[in-house]
Formats: C-alpha cells, structure tokens, sequence
C-alpha cells in the first residue's frame, strides 16, 4: 500500500466489505505536512491480492476529511472516517424496522448531531448509548468526541453494523448485547470516573432514543436510582438526554396549575433538573411513528426537593393523581383503610397544611413534599399503613376475603 501524495504516508487501512464484490476502504493517514487549504483530493493505491493469488491496483479517491481526521487524532478530536451512511447499512443487512418493537430510526444525522449536542460538551467523555439500532445517534456520538461509548441494544440484528463503527473508531466503542432494563450500568464503566454527588455531574452521559414503551418504564427506575445514587447514578449525578413521546415530554416538564402535570412532572421535577429541549417530527422517523417525538435533557439535583423515600414519595403521588380531575383529598385518602379514611386523611391535609380543594395538577413540589412528610409522620405512628393499598384491598374485596393487612391499623 502506497499513498501517491508525496507528504503523506500510509498509518494504516481498513476494509469493510459491502458484498462479496463490493468494499469500503478506511484510510488512516499520518499527514501533518499536507497543506490545509488543498482542495484537490488525494489518491491512495492498494495493492490487493486476488482470488487467483495475483495482485490488482486499486485508485481510492481520500478527502481532506479523511486526512483531517487522521490530523486531528493527534490533537484529541476525532471524526469517525466517510462510512456507508446509516440507510445504506440498513439496506445492507437488512435492518427491517419491527412494528412490533416500536423501532423507529433516525437516518438524518443532523438531527441526531442535534440530538447529542443536547448532552453538552462530550469532548473525552464516558456515554452509554440505550438502543443504537443502526447506529445514526451513536456516529454523532463519536464525531462529539467521546473517549469511551457503550452501546446496548437488544436486537440481534444490529450487532454486525454496531461492530463495523465500532472498527471505524477503534477502541472507542463498546457493544454490549443485551435489555437495557436489566443491565447493570455501575459495573460498566470505571470507578475512577465518579465524582461526589455534591461537586459537578461525573463525564459520563446516558443517550438514546428507545421504544416508548421502554423509555417511560426505565425514567421511573433510573429516577428511583437516582433517588438511591445506584445504577448510572453511582458515579454522581450522571446526565440524561432522552427521547420519548411528545405528549410524555411535555408531562414530564409541566409545571404547576399546567393541564399536562402528572404523576411524572412530580416525579422527574423533585429530583433532577428537567430540560425539554426541543420535538422531532414523526416524519423525520423511518417508518415514520404515529406520534411526534420530545428530546429531554435530566441533570440530577445536589438535593431531592422531597427528603422522603422513593417509594413512599411515588405512593403518595400515585394516591393523589388518580382522580386527576377531583380536589385531591379524594385522590389522598385512598392511601388509608376505609374505616380510618376520613379521619387520618383530615390529619394528613392539616399537618400538611395543604388546601384539600385543589386539584391534583394545581399541587407544586413544596405541596407535595409537606404532604409526603405528614403521611410519613403517620406510617411512623401507625406502621402498618405503610403496606396499605388501596387497590390490593379492592382486589381481596373481589375474592371474597375482605380482610386487609391494615385496616386494623392502630397504635
Ligand atoms: C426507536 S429505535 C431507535 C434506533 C436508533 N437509536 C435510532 O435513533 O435510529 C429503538 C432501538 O432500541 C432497541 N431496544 C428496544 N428495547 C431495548 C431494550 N430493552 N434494551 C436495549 N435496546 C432496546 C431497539 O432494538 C432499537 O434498536
């Protein structure tokens, strides 16, 4: 292998084969001497042997990208080398979006450049990457400059492509073959880059664009994780930029008095920072979805705005947000048994000191909190409230039972 352009010496290339007849080559140059403003492109032979055993020339045409790159690895920026682009590859293996696992794919990289860019700066930064499919985010990813990218995708089909980026930025990225709901991130990345919760977010950011049916059920349990500083949020206050539904989205951002507050504005609200950056299109999406889709970006708080147990906090905004449309009283006594209802949910809405006429929408985060600490005063009075639900006591009243575990509750 020779390179023709006479300042410029071959570090290394790489060949990826389209088909049996067709390949991509990677050139890799070692070119500190090239002139920057040169517009002419430069040619590379390779020398290749051939099924007969003799040899053939091929010309490939190298762009002042490719050199660029080669350049710019000397002064820590990287840019993945030309590739066949993420439709070509679907194309190319056959990457089939399954209607029936909600896979909906981003092709436009510049729209998943903006979607990384909502991360903020990932120059030599750690990311996780949840569902890459064909890989479009996870090129932006590595062109944003990332040191270490771990990638988790559960399908199958996507691991030859995701292993073809993965040569083209070698020693960058990591594949992991696996549910994004059971995997254990703390054990994926190294210790050395946590950084205390109370100082500044560790370099380490979750990405991704899942199914919706995956991204509401994993914000819940990486919210309780970040409740609990376990999983991703063992390392600190591990940054997220996600995408989900658009009607999701905007719940997950409302604010007080908002038609769209929810259980999740709450939720996500009292323990991180919560950014919806900006809606993608269903038609940018192939095939395109139904919906429209919400990028949100989650920094964790340095404080919970309620000092309360997870649980305990998800139980009571549960409670509240089931008769959305009521005065929540209606919604706060279901946390009682039904022959102490009326009296200990007076108690709680007094030590609260919260108007029991208002909405469930119209509660803001300090309503919220004064109310998780009454209920908490009374579980530690009477224990066995704690385990009280409304629903499962419903279902004993259906069998025929009757009996819940605490509506004996006394002290
Ligand atoms: C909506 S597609 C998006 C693909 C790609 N990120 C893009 O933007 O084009 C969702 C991806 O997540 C993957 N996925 C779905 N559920 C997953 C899970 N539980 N764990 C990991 N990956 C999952 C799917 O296989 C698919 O590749």
């Amino acid at each position: 292998m020779y390179c023709k352009k006479k300042y410029c010496s071959l570090q290394a290339i790489t060949r990826y084969y389209i088909n049996s007849k067709t390949a991509v080559y990677y050139a890799y140059l070692k070119s500190y001497w090239l002139k920057p403003f040169s517009s002419s492109p430069y040619w590379i032979s390779v020398r290749q042997r051939d099924d007969e055993g003799g040899n053939s020339l091929t010309r490939l045409e190298c762009t002042l990208e490719t050199i660029n790159m080669a350049v710019a690895k000397k002064v820590a920026s990287f840019r993945l080398p030309p590739l066949p682009t993420v439709g070509e590859l679907i194309k190319l293996y056959n990457l089939r979006a399954e209607k029936q696992l909600s896979q909906n794919f981003l092709l436009d990289l510049r729209l998943t450049d903006k979607i990384v860019r909502q991360a903020g700066c990932l120059n030599n930064a750690h990311v996780c990457e949840v569902g890459p499919g064909p890989g479009g985010i996870t090129r932006s990813i590595l062109n944003a400059g990332a040191a270490d990218l771990l990638v988790v995708e559960k399908d199958s089909r996507f691991i030859p492509g995701l292993k073809l980026l993965s040569e083209a930025a070698p020693g960058k990225l990591r594949i992991v073959h696996g549910d994004i709901l059971t995997y254990r991130m703390d054990r994926g990345f190294p210790t050395d880059i946590s950084k205390p919760w109370d100082q500044e977010p560790p370099n380490l950011h979750i990405i991704g664009n899942l199914p919706f049916s995956v991204s509401t059920p994993l914000i819940i349990k990486w919210l309780e994780n970040v409740a609990n500083r376990t999983g991703p949020f063992a390392f600190g206050r591990t940054r997220l930029t996600l995408t989900f539904q658009k009607e999701v989205a905007e719940r997950l951002t409302a604010s007080t008095g908002s038609r769209q507050r929810s259980r999740l504005s709450i939720m996500a609200q009292y323990l991180c920072t919560v950014h919806n950056c900006f809606t993608i299109p269903g038609r940018a999406f192939v095939p395109k979805p139904e919906v429209d889709v919400g990028v949100v970006h989650f920094t964790p708080l340095l404080q919970p705005r309620i000092q309360q147990p997870f649980k305990l906090v998800e139980k009571v905004v549960r409670n509240v947000f089931q008769f959305r449309r009521k005065h929540c009283h209606k919604g706060l006594q279901k946390l009682f048994p039904e022959a102490r209802r009326a009296e200990l949910t007076q108690e709680m809405m007094q030590e609260a000191d919260v108007d029991p006429l208002l909405r469930p929408t119209e509660l803001s985060i300090p309503h919220i909190q004064a109310l998780a600490d009454a209920y908490a005063g009374l579980c530690r009075r009477e224990p066995g409230l704690l385990s009280y639900e409304f629903r499962e006591e419903l279902r004993l009243r259906r069998l025929g039972t009757g009996n819940s575990p605490a509506a004996d509750a006394r002290p």
